[in-house]
């Protein structure tokens, strides 16, 4: 029994999810019941649900050159959910004072931020729900050390991981208890966004095709020509985007020597399909898809303290423009009903996070702040930016429906891998009646169990492949 699983016998219910708060549709009211299980009961697949995004801060410690500069600290955190950073110098105004979901200030806070924020979510992708978590804050204020894409963070395990690799662990850690009722597709996907461009960290580098943010009323938005690739374990993953960590585009300045020069995004896409006669509920659904993405945003940076110039100053001018695209869609999103038009087609990154912002996701920002004092100002402007960002409700729904094409096209892969079965076996009935007949040595024959051969296995994976690869998300 998993983790979701196990949360859910705490509840009180066989079988129900974790509780998350969240809005419901019917009424503004918070509730914190979860009402049913998302996967055992039909009812609740046609319930929509308001989520709030939430948001975490995490304060990094002083870091080694702050405390040489003889750095002091202005950032406070009075509880765990609030944070609070003095009046400016020389006013008597109150102090800045802020509330999240979760406040962290400690040297390695992600076990404990997975276990708390993170887990809760990622038992809802499980069950066909999107799913973002983003990090966001100024230069060198320890977003990629959260998330995990720094150096060899990936494929290790330990301490300081970071949400990537504890997500995908916690991911295929579940998969063998799904599989029992389940047959599960699981594909991931690396991009950059550097100078507004889409890169993928995960091409060979040689059969280029630019690309392209899509969308589709069915899938919401996707990358077209991004490279999907199926994975089947954590040491596969993991290694696949260490690799691809190591074309992101990183340098060196004067706050940060390896600060990203990019927004990275890794997706992870998820398909399950009931098997036939699987032994569960009569209600549970018959497929689900959902997407994870994790997003490493660039810093915002000011020229003046990083004392970038040439390439890296316009990266940074880039950086910036899309930060600013993404403050405008969360200022848009918060302005109330009045506010129609949200401008996610001004910049890549908001048209590639639409479904995250205001969409069909449940969304995580983790907000990453510095707790110097020569940080005040960027560290309040973070806060501001996330506080914002807290009061955007997303309307998330579980994606249970598949369209007539993929069904069809999904049977076809289903019927192909059958009759290829069924051809295999016939040739090896036909070999043991010679063999009988005496017309064949048994030394000549082998035989190779269904479903188990290389060639069989092969057949499945392609034909899987390519229904999975249909141009999903
Ligand atoms: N919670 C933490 N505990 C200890 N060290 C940390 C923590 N967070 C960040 N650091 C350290 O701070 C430095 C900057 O962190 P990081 O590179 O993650 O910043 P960033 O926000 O991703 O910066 P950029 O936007 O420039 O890429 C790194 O040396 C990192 O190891």
């Amino acid at each position: 029994m998993g983790i979701c699983a196990s949360k859910q016998k705490g509840t009180g219910g066989g079988g129900k999810v974790a509780p998350a708060k969240r809005d419901v549709d019917q009424g503004s009211a918070r509730t914190d019941s979860w009402t049913s299980s998302v996967r055992e009961k039909g009812e609740f697949t046609a319930l929509q649900l308001k989520s709030a995004v939430k948001v975490v801060v995490v304060v990094r410690p002083l870091l080694g050159f702050e405390k040489a500069k003889g750095a002091s600290e202005c950032v406070e955190v009075p509880s765990t959910t609030v944070v609070q950073l003095p009046p400016r110098r020389g006013t008597s105004s109150d102090p800045f004072r802020f509330d999240f979901d979760r406040v962290y200030k400690m040297n390695n806070p992600g076990r404990q931020m997975f276990a708390e924020v993170v887990q809760p979510l990622l038992c809802h992708f499980i069950q066909g729900f999107n799913t973002t978590v983003f990090a966001y804050g100024q230069t060198g204020s320890g977003k990629t050390f959260a998330m995990g894409t720094m150096g060899r963070q990936l494929s290790t395990s330990g301490e300081s991981d970071g949400i990537i690799s504890r997500s995908m662990r916690f991911v295929f850690d579940r998969m063998k208890d799904i599989r029992q009722q389940y047959d599960v597709s699981l594909k991931i996907s690396f991009v950059e966004i550097h100078q507004d461009d889409v890169q993928d960290l995960l091409g060979d580098g040689e059969n280029y095709a630019p690309i392209h943010v899509r969308e589709n009323p069915e899938r919401g938005t996707y990358l077209e020509n991004a490279s999907e690739i199926l994975v089947h374990s954590m040491d596969e993953t993991a290694h696949l985007l260490e690799a691809a960590n190591l074309h992101r585009a990183v340098g060196a300045h004067n706050l940060n020597e390896h600060s990203s020069r990019s927004h990275a995004i890794c997706t992870l896409q998820m398909e399950q399909r009931l098997r036939p006669g699987a032994a569960s509920g009569p209600d549970a659904p018959r497929f689900l898809r959902s997407k994870l993405h994790l997003v490493d945003l660039a810093g915002s940076e000011r020229a003046k303290e990083t004392g970038t110039t040439g390439q890296q100053f316009a990266e940074g001018v880039n950086i910036n423009k899309g930060l600013l695209a993404l403050g405008n869609v969360i200022g848009a999103l918060t302005e109330g009903a009045g506010r129609k038009h949200i401008p996610y087609r001004d910049s890549k990154l908001t048209r590639i996070l639409q479904d995250s912002l205001g969409g069909n996701s449940e969304t995580l920002m983790v907000a990453c702040v510095s707790p110097a004092a020569s940080n005040f100002e960027p560290t309040l402007s973070t806060l501001r930016y996330a506080a914002r960002a807290r009061s955007i409700h997303n309307r998330v729904k579980q994606n249970n429906k598949i369209t007539s094409e993929e069904e069809i096209a999904y049977l076809r892969a289903e019927l192909e891998e059958k009759t290829a079965l069924v051809v295999k076996l016939q040739s090896q009935l036909d070999m043991a009646a010679s063999m009988m007949k005496g017309s064949v040595s048994p030394d000549n024959i082998k035989l190779v169990m269904p479903g188990r051969s290389p060639s069989a296995l092969a057949g499945v994976t392609s034909t899987r492949a390519s229904f999975t690869g249909s141009g999903a998300f």
